[in-house]
């Protein structure tokens, strides 16, 4: 699984995030600055988003996920961990769309890794969905030695 990295350009690309919950904002704000046109739908949002989100080319939608949302988007995150909101994103979505399972990774074709972002140079750490926790560590690792290769 997750065994093909790729960088994306997503800018003005429709992403639509289920769920309003901290992992949803997490998703949201590590896409926002792709220029991506990002909706968010759930029936209730963190505090968070309310105050982070205005201002920002988001839109929040207030209601279950439903077919009609999901239906023009280039890439889903689900991060409801809703069981109604994944089955209906089962039954729902088209086989040519990315799906980001971030509530549960036995649905989804695509991870987030763990980044580190640099003028120079971008890494990507997956772990193929088996542990984020290391991924993470392992980002954090490079992050720690990076002013080591200044020189290169
Ligand atoms: C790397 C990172 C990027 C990001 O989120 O953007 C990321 N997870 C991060 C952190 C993290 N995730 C979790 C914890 C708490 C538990 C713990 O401590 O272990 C922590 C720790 C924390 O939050 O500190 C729990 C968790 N994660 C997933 C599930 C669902 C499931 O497993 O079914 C559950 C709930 C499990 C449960 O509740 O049972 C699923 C996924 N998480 C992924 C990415 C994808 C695989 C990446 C890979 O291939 O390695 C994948 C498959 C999909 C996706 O989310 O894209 C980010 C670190 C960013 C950074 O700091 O740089
Ligand atoms: N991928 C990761 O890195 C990671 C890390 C930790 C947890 N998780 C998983 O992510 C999921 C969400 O976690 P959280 O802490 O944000 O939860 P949360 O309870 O804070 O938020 C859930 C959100 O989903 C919304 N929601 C509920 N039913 C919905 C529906 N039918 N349609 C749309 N939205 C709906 C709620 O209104 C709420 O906004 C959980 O399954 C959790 O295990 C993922």
């Amino acid at each position: 699984m997750y065994d093909f990295p790729v960088f994306l350009s997503l800018s003005d690309m429709p992403v639509v995030i289920i769920g309003g919950g901290k992992i949803a904002f997490r998703k949201a704000v590590k896409l926002e600055p792709s220029g991506a046109d990002i909706t968010v739908v759930a029936p209730e949002f963190h505090a968070d988003f309310e105050q982070w989100a205005p201002g920002k080319k988001i839109t929040m939608i207030k209601d279950k996920a439903r077919p009609e949302h999901i239906s023009g988007a280039f890439l889903i995150i689900s991060a409801s961990g809703s069981r109604e909101a994944i089955n209906m994103l089962k039954a729902h979505h088209s086989p040519n769309q990315l799906i980001n399972g971030a509530d549960d990774k036995t649905f989804g074709n695509t991870a987030f890794p763990a980044v580190l972002k640099e003028k120079e140079f971008h890494i990507a750490v997956s772990t193929g969905g088996r542990s984020p926790r290391l991924a993470k560590a392992i980002k954090n690792h490079l992050y720690s030695i990076k002013n080591q290769l200044r020189h290169l």
